[in-house]
């Protein structure tokens, strides 16, 4: 079997993907189409072809620019669900996905049309693929923190259905002690933290992101590496990296895929998982950032990062324990 297929075939978890970033040209042309509202590009290949970033803020400009064309709860539900089939085809069994409520509510649409779409689409892809997902919630970290605390409001109807909170947008200049009270806030609500920390920014952000926001999954973490002491503290604590390979080549937080430190994190004894981030604008779902990634790890590695992100899910334990298992069986049936 190819490694190419040994990844399809691989039980995994997606923990790291904005569900905004998985709006692909063609389905933003035809919400466009929809909700007759016009693009400043005039086709997909034009559009596909603007998608060449120099920096996370590169990309950030014209992936808020992209999700304008939502409008509608359909149109939610509608990009669930095509993520969760193509997550499906990938094997994915089970998705932690995030969404930006403030720029939604920003322009103007209610908090509930975005969560109740998604959540919509959740139950459907739950039916069809038996594929399970929770939502995530995030803070956009170049609004001001009062900013989240209003959004923290909007969502209070909704919480029973959100599993946690995180922290997305521009990285540099907003470091995670910006919004101490509002991860506080949302522990309080019995809610899981998770920040984006490490990815542009220093190691020090990771820090505040551990000490300050106490989360429970670190987003992206490669800066981390630069310190050895936070590297230590990392792989003590078992916390989970949402590592997304193809996403840090576009945004250049690596120059070349084939020095991604993936394999340097595995041999710290750091918990590295992989994932897709915004696959639409990064060029792969999550098969296709195992594959990019794979000429790095041997197999029993591909299978260590397919068992890291059950593990770092927000999943029970007895599910954790069935997906796992499902994996080790994978893994002993004679793949060559
Ligand atoms: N990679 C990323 N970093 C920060 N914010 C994001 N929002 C969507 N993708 C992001
Ligand atoms: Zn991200």
């Amino acid at each position: 079997m190819s490694d190419s297929d040994f990844i399809s075939g691989l039980p995994k978890a997606e923990l790291h993907l904005h569900v905004e970033g998985s709006l692909e040209p063609e389905q933003m042309f035809a919400f466009a189409r929809r909700n007759r509202i016009s693009i400043p590009f005039p086709n997909v290949e034009a559009l596909r072809a603007a998608y060449s970033f120099n920096s996370l803020q590169d990309f950030l400009d014209i992936y808020y620019q992209g999700a304008d064309v939502l409008r509608t709860e359909e149109d939610f539900r509608d990009l669930a669900l095509a993520y969760f089939e193509r997550a499906h085809e990938d094997g994915v069994a089970h998705a932690e996905i995030f969404f930006d409520p403030q720029t939604h509510t920003a322009r103007g649409l209610p908090f509930g049309v975005a969560a109740d779409g998604l959540l919509a689409g959740m139950k459907e892809a739950e039916a069809k693929f038996g594929l399970t997902s929770k939502l995530i919630l995030c803070f956009l970290r170049h609004l001001d923190e009062d900013d989240a605390f209003l959004t923290f409001a909007d969502a209070e109807p909704w919480l029973d259905r959100i599993a946690g909170v995180g922290l997305d947008s521009s990285e540099v200049g907003h470091p995670p002690s910006k919004f101490a009270r509002v991860f506080e806030a949302a522990g309080k609500a019995g809610l899981k933290r998770v920040a984006h920390a490490g990815e542009e920014g220093p190691p020090e952000y990771v820090l505040e992101a551990l000490d300050v926001l106490h989360i429970d999954r670190l987003d992206h973490g490669n800066r981390s590496l630069e310190s050895p002491e936070l590297v230590t503290r990392l792989a003590r604590a078992g916390m989970t990296l949402t590592v997304c390979p193809l996403s840090n080549h576009k945004l250049c937080v690596v120059d070349d895929l084939a020095a991604h430190p993936i394999a340097d994190m595995l041999g710290h004894g750091l918990r590295p998982t992989i994932n897709s981030d915004d696959p639409a604008y990064f060029g792969g779902y999550v098969a296709d950032n195992y594959r990019a990634v794979a000429p790095l790890l041997t197999r029993d590695q591909l299978a260590t990062l397919a068992r890291n992100s059950f593990l770092g899910s927000f999943l029970d334990d007895a599910a954790v324990t069935r997906h796992i298992a499902r994996i080790d069986a994978y893994v002993a049936g004679g793949v060559q």
